[in-house]
């Protein structure tokens, strides 16, 4: 399968460090990695979180975002997760990818440089034109939500 084809930019933080990567051939997210200086770790204290540099830099193409997403062997381990979840890259974004990392668990997390922190998964997205109008087209569901259809198990009446 084509892969659309994105540029990445090293940044001098980022020296040596692992392009983000699948970590599998069905991975669906890139894994990111934390650029933090190699002698000062980052203790995140439960509660707490940070935003921490992955040293690249990316150039989307128009007509995609890329999400960056928890991974679920941290949130598992350790509680740790991501705090916007997913955060959101815009096509026209030019800096740093930064991921806020937040600390779920119970115990201090320490973040060191080179740890796989979160996955970055790339899809396309579609912007729409708003058309403000009086009313809008009749559902079923109307403006019914926030549990409207109730909890228990659920059977499409005929
Ligand atoms: O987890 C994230 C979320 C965002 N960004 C970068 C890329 C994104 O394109 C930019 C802006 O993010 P967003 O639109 O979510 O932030 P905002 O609070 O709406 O800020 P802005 O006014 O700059 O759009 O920040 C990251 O590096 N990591």
């Amino acid at each position: 399968m084509s892969r659309p084809s994105v540029r990445i930019q090293r940044l001098p933080h980022g020296e040596g460090l692992p392009l983000p990567a699948y970590a599998t051939e069905g991975a669906a997210g890139l894994d990111l990695s934390s650029a933090l200086p190699e002698e000062t770790p980052l203790i995140l204290l439960p509660g707490a979180f940070a935003a921490v540099p992955t040293g690249f830099a990316i150039a989307l193409p128009e007509g995609f975002e890329a999400q960056v997403r928890p991974r679920s062997g941290l949130a598992r381990k350790h509680g740790v997760s991501v705090l916007n979840t997913p955060g959101t890259i815009d096509w026209d974004y030019r800096g740093e990818l930064m991921v806020l990392l937040i600390n779920h668990g119970p115990e201090p997390f320490t973040v060191t440089r080179g740890m796989r922190i979160a996955q970055m998964v790339v899809a396309p997205v579609t912007q729409i034109m708003l058309e403000e109008s009086g009313d809008l087209s009749e559902t079923a569901r109307g403006s019914g939500g926030f549990g409207s259809t109730g909890f228990g198990a659920t059977f499409l009446k005929k």
